[in-house]
């Protein structure tokens, strides 16, 4: 008589410390259902039956042993989801309280992730109003961050991170790149600003076309690269998350993946390496399935614009933004895409374009390098040459 064994969810972790595991299954055993969920939750993926392995397969008298192999399925540490608890930052400078910074604002100040949160614009009134207003939930909220508004930008002095989306959205008809010139005037004032009154803080740049706004914020500041990111491949990668579940028929949160290259008609969505539960994209959706929900990444800043008329998204955009502050604050870990200035990186030299980073207190950790398929590499290189020819770099 066989006798069987039952595989369980400690089998599991077993392999999730060791990162692969092969169970021998006699006739009989039992992969419990437990198993087969923690497996799945933990990012490995189970291939039964005979797999080639380095040695041997054992044999039990008669009886050959089957071989369940559990590999880890793909390889960049997806950032977490879920924030956990995370050091306060002593301020938050946001430049620009319009749609994007509003909502940044209100998400910080809800989240009670600054002990001060300063709003600045031009507009009269409108940073003092929102940073008001804001202030005035916090008898419900009780969220115990200060919020403090007004027009000039020596309000960034003692700031840690300074997020600026400060300049003009695009309307329906425009690219972003046609925002190049007039938003470049607006963040060369800020940087200068930010050059002499927050010589030490973290920049985020939201303001569009973005790449080319994070070269002139680096420009002006004179920071190094590891103090000036730009904001949009958190927006995109959420953008295609949200398009891979919706065609998959799954939640968002069973999704990884991510975009890299310009946050404009060259951006790159990366399905080589995005899993849903855990599993490559070709398990659930056919090719063209795939290719749709890369489309939709790319267009759904302009489907928002197309819709509103007037602006654009600013939702989206303030939680991506948050992601990012998050990350630099230990509330989430992981790689995360950030248009940086890359130093050979990818092939790349000398120009800002989004790229899988790791960040924490003082911006940039590092650029983590992805092996990508050819065609993703060639997407992400030309995607830096559009964006250093619109610079005339
Ligand atoms: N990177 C991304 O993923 C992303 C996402 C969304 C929006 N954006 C960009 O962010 C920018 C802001 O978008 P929005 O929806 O908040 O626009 P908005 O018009 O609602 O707000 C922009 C604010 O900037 C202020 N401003 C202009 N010049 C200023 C200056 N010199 N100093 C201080 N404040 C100034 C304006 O008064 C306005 O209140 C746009 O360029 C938009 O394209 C980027
Ligand atoms: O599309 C825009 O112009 C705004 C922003 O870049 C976005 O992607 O939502």
């Amino acid at each position: 008589m066989t006798v069987g064994r039952v595989i369980g969810s400690d089998a599991i972790e077993d392999a999730r410390r060791r990162g692969r595991l092969i169970v021998e299954v006699m006739p009989g055993d039992i992969v419990t259902a437990l198993a087969r969920d923690s497996a799945e939750r933990l990012g490995l993926k189970l291939v039964e039956g005979p797999v080639e392995m380095p040695a041997p397969v054992r044999t039990d008298g008669n009886t050959a042993m089957r071989r369940v192999l559990y590999r880890r399925a793909p390889k960049w540490q997806a950032p977490s989801r879920k924030p956990r608890t995370a050091r306060r930052l002593a301020k938050l400078a946001l430049i620009g309280a319009g749609g994007v910074g509003g909502n940044i604002a209100h998400l910080a100040a809800m989240a009670d992730m600054a002990a001060e949160i300063a709003l600045i614009d031009i507009a009269p009134g409108m940073a003092a109003a929102a940073a008001l207003d804001l202030n005035h939930a916090t008898g419900i909220t009780g969220a115990g961050c200060r919020c403090v508004g007004g027009e000039t930008l020596d309000m960034v002095a003692g700031a840690e991170v300074i997020v600026a989306t400060a300049g003009r959205a695009r309307s329906p008809g425009m690219t972003r790149a046609d925002l190049i010139d007039v938003n470049a005037r607006v963040i060369r004032q800020a940087g200068e600003a930010i050059r002499s009154e927050a010589p030490n803080a973290v920049v985020i740049v939201v303001t569009n076309p973005l790449d080319e706004m994070t070269v002139e914020m680096l420009r002006a500041t004179g920071f190094p690269r590891e103090r000036v990111l730009g904001m949009a491949g958190t927006l995109d990668s959420s953008r295609f998350r949200h398009a891979l579940a919706r065609a998959a028929g799954v939640d968002p949160a069973d999704v990884e993946a991510m975009t890299l290259g310009s946050h404009g008609e060259e951006m790159a969505p990366i399905p080589s390496r995005a899993t849903i539960k855990g599993r490559p994209l070709d398990v659930f959706l056919d090719p063209a399935q795939i290719d749709a929900c890369v489309t939709d990444a790319i267009t759904g800043g302009g489907q928002v614009v197309a819709l509103k008329k007037m602006g654009s998204a600013t939702i989206a955009p303030a939680h991506a933004t948050i992601e990012l502050i998050d990350h630099m604050r230990g509330a989430r870990t992981g790689a995360v895409p950030v248009s940086v200035m890359l130093k050979g990186e990818y092939g790349i030299d000398g120009v800002v374009v989004g790229v899988p980073t790791h960040l924490g207190d003082g911006g940039l950790i590092k650029v983590e390098e992805l092996r990508l398929t050819g065609a993703e590499t060639t997407a992400l290189q030309d995607a830096a040459e559009a964006i250093r020819t619109r610079l005339g770099l």
